[in-house]
This record gives structure tokens, sequence and C-alpha cells, in this order.
């Protein structure tokens, strides 16, 4: 086609000089002359827009057969996508070729067929390259298939991507699933932690629930007294979960457990560039992290007196300033607080501000030890015997005097000792058995105690053994709740039980009871 056109153009070049040569009648000259110089503008246009040279740029393959299915034409980027090289394809029908392995499928014969664009995907034989094929009917004005023209478009790097980004998109549905396991896992974290339940049964607990029942609702500050291990956290946990807060953040900062002087970047947080060495973002501090919901702050009577003027400002004005800040942010925070110190003693030893201890203390509850709470202790061990139990796969029990020998014992570390005391007996114990009174009292150490209690130095053997009875036959009483019961586990009849009573001046409270 090339050179065709070379040739024409080297025709009409010369016609066009040798009439400018010729001595004609000027207007028709002119005529002649100006329609030649069009028709090799036109093909020297034509030329610069050789359909090959074009074809030969293009990126996707093409594939062109006339309209039997004979290739024409196939262009640079089909010998690069295939691996067919134009020789082994052009002049060539495509059944045959088809027939020859040279390729397994083709549209062409489809488009020839239905004289419409067919679509398909393939793959090349030689190189695997994947691609897809669309193959175009060209028709004539009586609409015959004139010529095919098939393009090959590459996508391997296409389908790579594609599975590149079903890849990706997998991750990011494991990062979001992950997510959403990591924020049900916080929540129920977050639930365990703050459900444990106040057990207790005792007059002084039910109390002590009461309290939390009319303050939980109200959104005054509350101040928890207690020994240590008394449950002081297990209270501010219930105030919380029964108030109206309890979807909002609760933040517990124990004030003994942060040195002092990072205490106050806790909890009121710094602006930027405050101090050398401070982050450069700022710090937001745990009153501002608690904004809508309640804040604990734990052994309260550890707080240095500065970091206390600060504090009762946030009680008062209800806002902080950040340490290094200029502006003030509004809060909106309930604070409870817990102390296991006499915090009226700080105030008298001028540790404590007066002003600071009669804010705090707008509603008090007090938890008493475990010790004044003697009801409370079995129903507790029971607790967290079942707790233990399921936690080690296994089955023990505590028998009747070993709950008495807990009761004989003072419990310095309160719940949270009997907690550890428990689980420790759970794990020394076999599988189905019971734990013996003995472990028991090894590890609460109280077989002295509860013999001195029974035992005065200036008494004779016979008032010894006397009290030892009487304390004995009381405790059995206590524990069992009827004489015939008392009986069975000292081994001894009904009628010996009422008559030794009467004798060691032990008072049958409930007769009906004790003669059952
Ligand atoms: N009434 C209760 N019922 C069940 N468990 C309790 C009860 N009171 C306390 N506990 C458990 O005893 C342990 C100690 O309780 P908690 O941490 O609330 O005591 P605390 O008074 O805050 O102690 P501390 O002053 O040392 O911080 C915890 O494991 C808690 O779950």
């Amino acid at each position: 086609m090339k050179n065709k056109i070379d040739s024409s153009e080297a025709i009409l070049k010369e016609l066009i000089a040798r009439i400018e040569k010729q001595n004609w009648d000027i207007s028709s000259h002119q005529e002649l002359l100006a329609g030649l110089k069009k028709v090799l503008n036109e093909l020297t246009e034509a030329r610069e827009l050789d359909f090959r040279e074009i074809g030969d740029h293009l990126y996707d393959g093409i594939y062109i057969t006339d309209g039997h299915g004979k290739t024409l034409y196939v262009n640079a980027a089909y010998t690069r996508i295939t691996g067919i090289r134009p020789e082994e394809v052009v002049g060539k029908y495509v059944d045959e070729l088809l027939t020859a392995g040279v390729y397994l499928n083709a549209v062409t014969p489809e488009v020839i067929k239905h004289k419409k664009q067919v679509n398909s995907m393939g793959e090349s034989l030689r190189n695997g390259t994947k691609m897809l094929i669309t193959g175009s009917p060209v028709l004539d004005a009586e609409g015959n298939v004139k010529k095919v023209v098939i393009i090959d478009r590459e996508i391997t790097d296409l389908l790579q991507m594609k599975s590149d980004l079903e890849a990706s998109q997998k991750q990011i549905k494991a990062v979001e699933k992950d997510k959403i396991k990591s924020t049900l896992e916080v929540e129920h974290l977050r639930k365990l932690h703050l459900n444990k339940n106040l057990i207790g049964n005792s007059l002084e607990t039910q109390q002590v629930i009461k309290s939390i029942q009319q303050v939980a609702g109200l959104d005054v500050t509350v101040l928890i007294t207690g020994e240590t291990g008394a449950g002081k956290e297990v209270v501010a946990n219930e105030i919380y979960l029964h108030s109206a807060r309890k979807n909002d953040p609760f933040i517990k900062v124990n004030c003994a457990a942060i040195p002092a002087n990072l205490l106050e970047a806790e909890l009121f947080g710094y602006a930027r560039g405050a101090f050398t060495g401070a982050a450069t973002t700022g710090k937001t501090g745990l009153f501002e992290l608690a904004d809508k919901g309640t804040i604990m702050l734990d052994e309260i009577g550890d707080m240095p007196m500065e970091l206390q003027s600060k504090l009762l400002r946030v009680i008062q004005h209800k806002e902080i300033t950040r340490i290094g800040g200029s502006k003030p942010v509004k809060l909106d925070v309930r604070i409870l607080s817990a102390t296991n110190c006499e915090l009226k003693d700080l105030v008298k030893q001028g540790r404590f501000r007066e002003d600071l201890y009669y804010r705090l203390n707008v509603f008090p509850i007090h938890i008493p030890p475990l010790r004044a709470r003697n009801q409370d202790i079995e129903t507790l061990a029971r607790h967290f015997l079942g707790i233990y139990n399921a936690k080690y796969t296994k089955n023990t029990a505590i028998e009747p005097l070993g709950f008495e020998m807990m009761r004989q014992y003072s419990w310095p570390g309160n719940i949270r000792e009997l907690q550890n005391i428990i689980e420790r007996l759970v794990i020394v114990s076999d599988h189905d058995g019971t734990i013996s009174n003995e472990q028991i009292g090894n590890l609460l150490n109280i077989h002295p105690s509860y013999m001195s209690e029974l035992v005065v130095e200036e008494m004779g053997l016979k008032e010894i053994v006397s009290n030892i009875e009487k304390k004995t036959i009381e405790k059995a009483l206590a524990l069992c709740g009827s004489t015939r019961k008392a009986a069975k586990i000292l081994k001894v009849d009904q009628s010996t039980i009422v008559k030794k009573a009467k004798r060691l001046g032990i008072v049958l409270r409930d007769e009906k009871t004790h003669q059952q």
C-alpha cells in the first residue's frame, strides 16, 4: 500500500512539472494544475496517515481478515501479545490456522456468521498471555461482511491487578473484622470487669446496696471508704453501672500509683509545648477523657495538696485548664472517690483540704471490714469456690467447720484475701474432694487463736473442758441451727445436747428450731 502511494505520488509530481512547462490556455491550465495539486496533497496526507504504521504503534493487538476469514494483517502488538508472527498467519484462513493449532479459539467465524460484534476471553498458546478479544464486522453497502477487525487486549496485568485488588479487599475485610472483634472483646472485658457483682447477705452489705441504689442515679460526688480489699472498687462499678452515664467513659485513677510529679499531667493534661520534653501535640488528661462520663479517684488521700486545689476548682467550676494552657475547657464529669484512710484525720493533720473533703463527701458510703460482716463470709466463700472450681475444672467443697474457721479469722485483707485463699485452696485440693479443715487452718493460721479463745490462764482443767464443751456446742448450734443437727455432727444424742446446754448455760433461743 505504502509503495503504491509512493509511486502515484511520483507520477503526479512529474505530471504537474510537465504541465507547468507547457504553454496552454492559461485558465484551463491553472484549473488542471490546482486539481492535480489537490490530489497530490490528499495522497501525501494519506501516506502520512499510513494505517500500518499507526497499527504497529497501537498497544492492543489487531488482526484483520477479509469477509471469508483470510488473514490480511496483524500488527506488532498482536505478535507481542500472542507470540504469533505476521508471516505465520497473513494470507492464511482462520479455519486453516485453527486446524493447524496456531490458536485454539477464534471469534472471526462467529463475527462472519452473525455479522455482529463478538467478545471473548482467550489465552495465547505460546506464552499464556490472557486477553480480551473483540471482533467487529466491517459491512459493505449490501450488508455483507467485507472485513473482520479483531482487537486483542492484554489482560494479564489487569487480572493481576484484579486479584491484587481482591486480595487487598480481603485484607481490608479481615482487618475490619479484627477491629470489630477487638471492639467486642474490649466491650466484653469491660463488662466482665465491671460485672463483678456485689455479693453479700449481711445487714451491712444490704445497707451498702441500698446506698448505691439511692445515689447511683443522682449526679452527686460519692466518697467510698473502707479497708483495703473491702470492695470499694466494686461499689464504684455498681454506682457507674446503675447511673445514667453507664454508656459513657468510666476512668479509674489510682492517685497513689502515679508519682506525684506526673499525676497533674495525667489528670489535667498539658498544652502544646507546655514544658521541655512535652509532646508537641500536647496531652489530653484523664478528666478530659472522662468528659460526659465518670471518673473514680482511688486512694484520694494520697493526692498532693497542690493538686487538691486544682481538683477543687474542677468540681466548683466544672472546667479544667491544661498545664501551660490558657483556655479552660468545660467538663461534665461525675466524680467518685475512694480511700482507706480516715480523710477527717488527714484534714486535722493539714494534709487534706477541708473544703475538698466536703465537696467529695456529699454522699459517703462506708464498707465495713469483712470481719464485721460475718454473715457474708460463707456466701462470698461459696461464690469464689464456684468461680475457681470453674476456672480450674474442679468440683471441690468446703465442710461446715471449714466455713466456721473462716468466720474465726480476722481477714485483714478483706474480700481480696478471702478470694485469694479460696483460689489457693481450690488449686491444692483434689478434683472432687473436700477441702480439709486442716488445709484451711494451715492457710489461715488460726489454730492458736482458736485455742487461746477457749483456754484462759487461771482456769483449771475442769473449767477448760467445760469451756471447750460449751464453745463447741454453741458453734455447732450456730452452724446447724438445730439441736438435732448439732447432735449429729458432734456424734451424740439430741437429748445430750439439750441437757448439756442447760448445764453449761447455753440459751436455746428458739426452742422450736433447736428441737426439730
Ligand atoms: N461484695 C463483693 N462481692 C464480690 N466480690 C467482691 C466484693 N467486694 C470485693 N470483691 C472482690 O474483692 C476484690 C477486692 O475488691 P476491690 O478492689 O473493690 O477492693 P478495694 O476496697 O477497692 O481495695 P483497695 O483499697 O485495695 O483498692 C476484687 O476482686 C473484688 O471483685
